[in-house]
């Protein structure tokens, strides 16, 4: 098939579904399309204004760059022309086809199937084009990408229904105008007051000039065309700073908070720097976007330049305006640059301060911020070995004292018991096994709080984080307690002096069934209900992390648990009675994997525990 014949194409299911929705939409506030094709306009200016950075001729004479609206009312339509990059007609067919963007994929994970709330969700997200036909029955996109011959100029029509058509027209301008052929019942739109308002509204930040035919018939532009972050800070509004965020991040809501903020000295630049409300759906991803926006001088350079800020503060958007860097700046460029290290530090430093700040002043905002951004925050701890302190005050825990996960170390520091000068945490696959631990059970009697780590990374941040203002960080999982004259006066199980030899046989005769399974068995003084417990070494991973590593499929070096056991517990003390060899070796085995099993961990062999469980059960059955 030649490329200039007529085809007529069906959408994507999914966008059949959008359009479906967007037709019968009960949504009243059907302004957002303008935003929306205004948006996709101006982006399609920047990406020009980028290219030509390289090959100046793709302006093809005109770069006088701007973005036109215009109504007849005679024909009822409205037009929405940009002189931006354009699209070639297999772009056409793959963008304005299926669905590739991150808004619209969000939106499609929010629908409900009850109209009136998906309805609602359309002004939300926006869904980017095809809001077009909350307002037209018919919508004409005309598009030719820069550079290309006149001839290449592309037509493509749809009235929202099943099916588009796409054909090679001529098309002498370059970039793209949609027509939207308004549909009856919504001709207030047919109005350039009200075009006008719509664009104020939302549009005002847009840096191109918005232009419109004005009464006397010259043009006249809308907006006030200044990029928002030049602007003085005391100028703009809330709402001004929110429409922006939207516009920048693709996102529906506003954000959670911003810093707006210029920097003189050795590097000049301006940051715009945004905290969202939620977190994306692709937070780890491996090839995901990374939220910043690079310009010099006001020129858009990229989008999503990860150079800009380490990569546990992927979630924050916005736009880094430097001043002295070349126009001609590339990804390769920014990687040696010192430049950009000297902007990322202070941009780095920036998001840390606004983040302390919420957390101080904004308590309940940053909550949220946590309960979103938290896991990726303490991947800082771990990366930023500068800033640790500063990322330390920023973190927030469960702990045994509080459920929800608000404790901060500061906090945890302050009511830190008579005589404790450590920091005690646990890890655990969740919350709840992290409570059952046995190795809390003297922590508790004392009334000692502790962390509950349950986070995949926590297991790294502990590795990096060895102290918080002079307390040191201690698992109460890991090496020999010692919580004398610590808290409550309560003590774990005691031996008495003239039976120590007599554990201590105990302990070795144990030792010697379980073999290469254990380091050692010793008298715990940390179990007060359990019969047993498992304790890594001092310097181990623990028990915990060496799970977490085989489990992704890592070879950890075999570090040997000491098993604990508590003496003052009737299984215990009877096993030093216990005559027959055999029986003394299952019950030995079984105070083993059930030190196991608290710990939430898996036993190797899960059928010989239960048939071992099962043959006590019935020799005491039996006796
Ligand atoms: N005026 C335009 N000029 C050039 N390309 C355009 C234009 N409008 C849309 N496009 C192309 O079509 C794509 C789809 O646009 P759409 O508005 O549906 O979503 P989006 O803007 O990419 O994403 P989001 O939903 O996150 O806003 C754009 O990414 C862009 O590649």
């Amino acid at each position: 098939m030649t490329t200039t014949e007529k085809q007529t194409l069906g959408f994507q299911t999914e966008v059949r579904q959008l359009l479906d929705l967007m037709i019968h939409s009960l949504y009243s506030d059907k302004d957002i399309f303008l935003r929306e094709l205004i948006s996709n306009a101006s982006d399609a200016v920047d990406k020009l204004r980028f290219e030509a950075l390289r090959d100046e001729s793709l302006y093809e004479g005109d770069s006088d760059l701007k973005i036109r609206v215009q109504v007849d009312k005679a024909a009822r339509t409205i037009t929405i022309a940009d002189n931006g990059i354009g699209m070639t007609r297999d772009e056409v067919i793959e963008n304005i086809g299926t669905i590739a963007s991150s808004g619209t994929r969000r939106f499609f994970e929010r629908l409900t199937g009850d109209e009136a709330k998906d309805a609602r969700l359309i002004g939300q997200f926006g869904v980017g084009f095809y809001s077009a036909f909350m307002v037209a029955d018919r919508v004409t996109l005309l598009t030719r990408r820069a550079g290309t011959a006149s001839a290449q100029g592309v037509r493509w029509e749809s009235a929202g229904t099943g099916d588009y058509t796409v054909e090679t027209v001529e098309r002498p301008e370059r970039g793209t105008a949609v027509v939207l052929h308004v549909r009856e019942g919504e001709d207030e739109f047919l109005d350039d007051h009200r075009l006008k308002a719509i664009i104020r509204r939302y549009s005002d930040h847009i840096t191109l000039p918005i232009v419109m035919p004005a009464a006397d018939g010259a043009s006249e532009t809308v907006n006030k065309a200044a990029a928002l972050w030049a602007r003085p800070r005391q100028d703009i509004t809330e709402l001004e700073y929110d429409e922006f965020y939207k516009h920048v991040a693709h996102d529906f809501e506003a954000p959670l908070a911003h810093i707006h903020s210029r920097v003189e000295g050795k590097q000049e630049y301006t940051a715009l720097l945004f905290v969202p409300r939620r977190a994306p759906f692709d937070l780890f991803d491996r090839d995901r976007r990374y939220g910043v926006k690079l310009y010099v001088r006001r020129v858009f350079i990229m989008d999503d330049a990860e150079q800009l800020l380490p990569n546990y503060l992927r979630f924050v958007r916005g736009v880094i305006d430097a001043a002295d860097l070349p126009l001609n700046v590339s990804r390769e460029i920014l990687q040696k640059s010192r430049d950009i290290d000297t902007i990322r530090s202070g941009a780095t430093r920036k998001v840390l301060d606004l983040l302390a700040e919420l957390a101080e002043k904004e308590p309940e905002k940053y909550r949220t911020f946590w309960a979103e951004f938290g896991v990726v925050l303490k991947e800082g701890v771990v990366e930023d070995a500068g800033n640790r302190e500063r990322i330390a005050k920023l973190l927030r825990f469960q702990t045994t004292a509080e459920s929800g996960d608000g404790v901060s170390l500061a906090d945890y520091v302050a009511r830190m018991v008579e005589g404790q000068d450590k920091i005690y945490y646990v890890t655990a696959e969740s919350a709840a096994a992290a409570r059952h631990s046995p190795h809390l059970e003297i922590f508790r009697r004392k009334g000692i709080e502790v962390l509950l780590l349950t986070d995949r990374i926590d297991e790294w941040l502990v590795t990096h984080l060895s102290e918080f203002e002079g307390h040191a960080l201690r698992s109460v999982a890991k090496g020999d307690l010692d919580l004398k004259g610590v808290g409550r006066d309560e003590d774990g199980p005691k031996v008495a002096e003239t039976e120590e030899p007599e554990w201590k046989a105990l302990s070795e005769r144990m030792a010697k069934v379980l073999g290469d399974k254990v380091k050692e068995v010793r008298v715990s003084h940390r179990l007060t209900e359990s019969p047993a417990c498992l304790v890594a070494g001092e310097h181990d991973l623990g028990i915990h992390l060496e799970r977490l590593l085989k489990a992704a499929g890592q070879n950890t070096p075999a570090s040997r648990p000491v098993l604990e056991i508590n003496p003052g517990h009737p299984l215990v003390v009877r096993l030093r009675s216990e005559s027959s060899e055999q029986r003394f070796a299952d019950w030995t085995m079984l105070l083993f994997d059930q030190a196991i099993l608290a710990e939430g961990g898996t036993l190797e062999d899960g059928a010989d525990f239960v048939h071992r469980l099962n043959g006590l059960l019935l020799g005491l059955q039996g006796a």
